[in-house]
């Protein structure tokens, strides 16, 4: 109990502590009064320090009686200042004692001003290594005097003298002006001999100068008198001596500026020799007095010399120098392409491409005769062997009409018993007329051989798809992003999927998953299952699709539309960043010169394939073809690129807007001239031979191209490799389209409602709003179905009518309200 009283006290006993810097600082009234007094302080020493060395023999023996009210001293501070000079500088530090009123008074400028105390802290601790530096250099000069060394002085030196000699003492004091100079008044030797450097041209111009003035007045004055015996000037005279008038004033203003800059060098040297670093800087503009020649009266200019402005680093330069190139690829920075071990060798299998002597001398004297039987005379011919076909080249002779020879397509195909014939009459840039002939025995094209080829692996290109080998065995090798969209048609099981999936692979083998996305939309739900693999790395998808790859033509439509906000997204972007391409927008993205914080990012390239493009328009019809076209017309800059594939290439499906927006084309083989003529605007896809045997055309020449083949396999290796590493957390996802809510018919049956309306008019009554989304997000539908409940709900009066970017409005207040209004419909 006794206890408990204690504590208590000693609590209510206790007061709260100021700590001890608090309790020590100043208040500003304080500072002040200090202030003053340590200013006058000072110059009250100064003027008895300076006293001091007048009347010091005299006023010495007063000193000692100094109690005493009736001595007096001849010190100006009488003999209180006599006693305290006495104690600073003859039994201090003598002469040099001066700097004892001078940190004084500074003392009291910084306290008065509050200024910074660090520099003042700098002050005495210079100043008094100064003071004593001085003292001891008395001591070792001036023994006799005990004013100039005061006995500190005369001590210190004597001790050094003791213990180091002579030449020791010399050698610390020089080191110890040396400190002084280079630490504390920044001089370097350099510094030190460039000023001398500056003075000495100065005064070698100023001497040229002077010169010069004076050989020009001589010569004016050529025909005066000159009187060049002094002695023989009177006062009237002169008027002659305004011969060397400009030379003096010239002298004059070089006193002038030489006091003036004397003057500054002083000041600055005050400055620093009390350390005012700031003051010693370079930068300090320099002020020149310059007074006119002519009249020497006028008032002297001063020109200040501005210090240009540093230049500072911009931002993103800096940004880079700091951090490097924004690198896309950091994320996945582990990720390794798919590995060329994955794709099958051919050749082993086939060997390559053999040269058949025997079927190439037959076809040539068969095409010969032929020919000769239309009176038709070849002067040369030249074979080039291919994968699958075999070029022969010929040049007729003079006077014969390529259109005879072009006519004649059926009747070498009949002779020579061959199926895919094909003249080109005459090959353009040639001058020859090519005679394209199938090989009896075909060379498979592996993908293999067209991604490893030196001109894939080369090609420095956006979008490199290795698409197969020419008739000459060559690569052929396209930019997608230059094509900038692919249409590619032929009939079924002539290639298409196949080249479809060698694009890709293409793509998969040269561009990293930041670079490069793709928008699948597969029908026949089979054919590009195999890349849902790679999902989290290549794919693209909408935010509430479950899966990536679009199977339901349906669901088309909202990633079409989709992708034509990205579209927009992306040329708002290119437009803040005053680009034109995605290449020059991503150029300036990696060098950090647009602000993420602005929206800006880095665009990875979308490709967008359709396969079965004729499906897709049978059951979408107009809907998918307005976003198609824009996305065609418009997409090329901001790096969207469309691949059609399509079985059947009819007008009603490769329409006319369509056409002109893709320029390059691919034809496997089709079954009629016409269909040849729609995809290709020209015969030659019928004649083909299939199985990959395809024409290329970017808008100019068409190209026979044997299709690099990649089984199924192969792109299960290359899917699972890539599917194999590590992944980013989602898919790339796609803005999300609402589709447009109004329009629809609002009469619907109650009984092809939703199954799940009810539940779906619970959470919008519970939420109080009529959102699709909110649906979508509660019950995990897709786009499309919650779309319809809601147009559902609106039919019911549950929902009210579509307002644009805003949700709904809900009709029906609670729960039991809504339960009223569905029992009332039964
Ligand atoms: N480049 C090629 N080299 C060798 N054979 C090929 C090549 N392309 C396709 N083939 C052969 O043709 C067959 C059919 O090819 P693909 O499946 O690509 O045809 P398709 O045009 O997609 O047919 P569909 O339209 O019916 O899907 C392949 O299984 C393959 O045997």
């Amino acid at each position: 109990m006794a206890k408990k009283k204690v504590t208590t006290k000693r609590k209510t006993s206790k007061k709260p502590k100021t700590p001890l810097k608090e309790r020590l600082t100043l208040s500003r009234q304080q500072k002040v009064i200090l202030g003053s007094f340590l200013f006058f302080l000072g110059i009250a020493l100064f003027f008895a320090f300076i006293s001091f060395f007048f009347n010091w023999k005299i006023d010495q023996s007063e000193i000692s009686q100094f109690p005493n009210r009736t001595s007096s001293a001849k010190n100006w501070l009488s003999i209180s200042g006599a006693k305290v000079s006495d104690f600073f500088i003859f039994r201090g530090f003598g002469i040099s004692a001066i700097i004892i009123p001078v940190l004084i008074s500074l003392t009291g400028v910084y306290l008065f001003f509050d200024l910074n105390k660090k520099k003042l802290a700098g002050f005495w601790f210079w100043g008094t290594l100064v003071m004593l530096w001085i003292s001891v250099i008395f001591g070792f000069v001036q023994k006799e005097s005990g004013l100039f060394a005061g006995v500190i002085g005369y001590e210190v030196n004597d001790l050094m003298q003791d213990y180091i000699g002579f030449i020791g003492t010399v050698l610390v004091l020089a080191f110890f002006a040396i400190v002084y100079i280079v630490v504390r008044l920044r001089y370097t030797p350099e510094k030190i001999s460039a000023s001398l450097r500056k003075t000495q041209t100065e005064i070698t111009k100023d001497y040229e100068s002077a010169k010069k003035i004076n050989g020009s007045k001589a010569k004016r004055n050529e025909n005066k008198e000159v009187i060049t015996d002094k002695e023989n000037l009177s006062a009237g005279d002169t008027k002659d001596l305004s011969v060397d008038t400009p030379v003096l004033e010239k002298v004059t203003e070089k006193v002038a500026k030489e006091i003036n800059k004397a003057t500054n060098s002083t000041k600055r040297t005050v400055n620093e020799f009390f350390g005012n670093p700031e003051n010693q800087s370079d930068d300090v503009p320099e002020k020149l007095i310059i007074k006119s020649e002519d009249n020497p009266d006028d008032l002297a200019m001063e020109v200040e010399t501005v210090v240009e402005e540093e230049e500072v680093e911009n931002l993103s330069a800096k940004l880079v120098k700091d951090f490097g190139e924004f690198d896309p690829k950091l994320e996945l920075g582990n990720y390794k392409y798919p590995t060329i071990e994955l794709l099958k060798d051919y050749s082993i299998q086939n060997g390559g491409i053999t040269i058949d002597q025997g079927e190439l001398e037959e076809n040539k004297n068969r095409i010969v005769e032929t020919l000769k039987n239309y009176k038709i005379e070849i002067a040369q011919i030249k074979a080039t062997v291919g994968p699958t076909v075999t070029l022969y080249e010929i040049v007729p002779e003079a006077g014969i009409r390529i259109s005879k020879i072009k006519n004649l397509e059926d009747d070498i195909a009949l002779s020579l018993a061959a199926l895919g014939i094909r003249i080109i009459a005459p090959i353009p840039g040639k001058g020859t007329i090519g005679i394209e002939v199938p090989n009896k025995k075909s060379t498979i094209v592996s993908m293999r051989s067209a991604i490893a080829s030196s001109k894939f692996q080369g090609a420095e290109m956006e979008l490199p798809l290795s698409l197969g080998k020419t008739i000459s065995n060559e690569t052929f090798v396209v930019d997608l992003a230059k094509m900038p969209h692919l249409l590619m048609a032929g009939a079924t099981g002539q290639g298409k999927s196949v080249g479809l999936n060698a694009i890709l692979t293409s793509l998969l083998y040269k561009k990293h998953p930041a670079e490069v996305k793709f928008v699948l939309v597969d029908p026949k739900k089979v054919e590009l299952t195999l890349f849902n693999k790679i999902e989290r790395h290549y794919l693209a998808k909408l935010p509430d699709a479950e899966e990536a790859i679009i199977t339901d033509n349906n669901k088309v439509i909202n990633t079409l539309n989709s992708l034509c906000i990205e579209m927009d997204a992306r040329y708002d972007l290119l437009k803040n960043a005053m680009v034109r391409n995605i290449k020059e927008y991503n150029t300036k993205f990696r060098a950090r010169k647009l602000n993420p914080e602005n929206g800006h990012k880095f665009l990875p390239y979308i490709v967008l394939v359709v396969d079965e493009f004729a499906d897709l328009i049978m059951t979408a019809g107009k809907e998918v073809e307005t976003p198609i076209a824009r996305l065609a017309q418009l997409a090329r800059a901001i790096g969207i690129h469309l691949i059609i594939a399509t079985q059947r290439p009819s007008v009603n499906v490769i329409t006319g807007m369509i056409k002109a927006n893709f320029p390059a084309r691919i034809a496997f083989r089709v079954t009629s001239k016409i269909d040849s003529r729609t995809i290709l605007d020209t015969g030659g896809a019928d004649q083909l031979i299939g199985r990959g045997d395809m024409l290329y055309t970017q808008g100019n020449d068409l190209v026979r191209i044997q299709c690099a083949f990649v089984d199924t396999p192969e792109v299960e290796r290359i899917t699972e490799y890539i599917g194999g590493q590590k992944a980013y957390p989602d898919a790339y996802l796609l803005p999300e389209y609402s589709g447009e809510e109004s329009g629809t018919s609002l009469d619907i049956d109650v009984k092809d409602r939703d199954k799940l309306f009810n539940e779906a008019a619970e959470v919008i009554v519970t939420a109080q709003q009529g959102s699709a989304s909110l649906l979508q997000r509660k019950l995990k539908l897709g786009y499309n179905r919650a779309g319809r409940l809601i147009d559902q709900l609106e039919a019911a009066g549950i929902v009210g009518p579509f307002e644009g970017s805003k949700a709904r409005q809900v009709l029906v207040t609670d729960l039991i309200a809504l339960k009223q209004l569905l029992d009332a419909e039964k």
